[in-house]
């Protein structure tokens, strides 16, 4: 599978280029990269990767053209790619823009995560997009972490705002607590491993058990005592209504963006 990715050396497409050729689902001379800023030497400790000239000569190169631009850079990029799998992972650029491309169409949302392949990047195909393409498209969302089919397009606005923010909301949260503990006089060092004991920890513990999350509220509620008390005064004064007006927000961002 000859996999072009523009956007190569961003966040994502950084993330997604080194995690392709350390899990070896691509070989380095079927990965196409291009970025604004030309060719590089090595590409994670890679020499045999394909740089391509421009654009068009990617999209001639690449079975599955990856789209790891910026929104706003998508309407200059003239990506023109028949019979080929466009999958975009761009925010708020819509199916109806992306047909542009003469390409068939897939949109993934991953997030942050996929530099540690931790990403949960959930899925939506056009019509045209076939089976290979669908195969295709969770072969190289594996290199980044695990991802579902989803139903309809307006879902991805709402994995925009969930998954897609990654580790944006956990950041907000750490943000909060290490204000706190600096209040409280603690040192820096201390606040931040306090903090990062919070936030990772407390996450670490949740994975695979995030159905279980109202069980083990209740479970501290049950103490009647400093977890219960802090918990239950952030629920009164807004927290979670304020997490899901916060969603429904960038849910409202993205469906309005492309
Ligand atoms: N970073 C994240 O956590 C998430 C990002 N996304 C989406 O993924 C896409 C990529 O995001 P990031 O990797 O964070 O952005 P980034 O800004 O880190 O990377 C984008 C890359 O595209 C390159 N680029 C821009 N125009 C280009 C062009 N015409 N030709 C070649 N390269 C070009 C830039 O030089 C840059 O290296 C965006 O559309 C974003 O909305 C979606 C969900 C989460
Ligand atoms: O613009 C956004 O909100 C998406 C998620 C993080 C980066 N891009």
């Amino acid at each position: 599978m000859k996999i072009g990715i523009i956007g190569a050396t961003g966040w994502l497409g950084s993330a997604l280029g080194r995690r392709l050729l350390a899990n070896k689902i691509v070989q380095e001379d079927d990965l196409i990269l291009f970025n604004r800023s030309g060719p590089r030497a090595d590409y994670h400790g890679c020499r045999g990767v394909i740089w391509a000239r421009d654009i068009t000569d990617l999209a001639r190169r690449s079975e599955v053209i990856v789209v790891s631009v910026r929104p706003e850079d998508w309407p200059g990029l003239g990506l023109i790619a028949p019979d080929r799998l466009v999958l975009s992972f761009m925010a708020g650029v819509r199916i109806a823009a992306l047909a542009a491309t003469q390409g068939r169409v897939i949109r993934a949302m991953p997030n942050a995560a996929a530099e540690i392949g931790r990403s949960y990047s959930p899925f939506f195909a056009a019509p045209e997009a076939t089976a290979l393409d669908r195969e295709r498209t969770r072969r190289i969302i594996s290199a980044i972490g695990t991802t579902d089919e989803l139903s309809s397009e307006a879902q991805v606005d709402v994995m925009t705002a969930l998954p897609g923010s990654g580790a944006a909301y956990p950041a907000l949260l750490a943000e909060a607590m290490l204000g706190f503990a600096r209040e409280q006089g603690l040192s820096e060092d201390i606040a931040c491993r306090a903090v990062a004991a919070t936030i990772s920890g407390g996450a670490e513990l949740l994975a695979g058990r995030i159905g279980e999350v109202g069980a083990l509220l209740d479970a501290y509620r049950a103490y009647r005592g400093p977890t219960g008390a802090g918990i239950d005064r952030a629920i009164a004064e807004g927290f979670s209504g304020a997490v899901k007006t916060a969603l429904v927000a960038a849910t409202k961002k993205a469906s309005e963006m492309g």
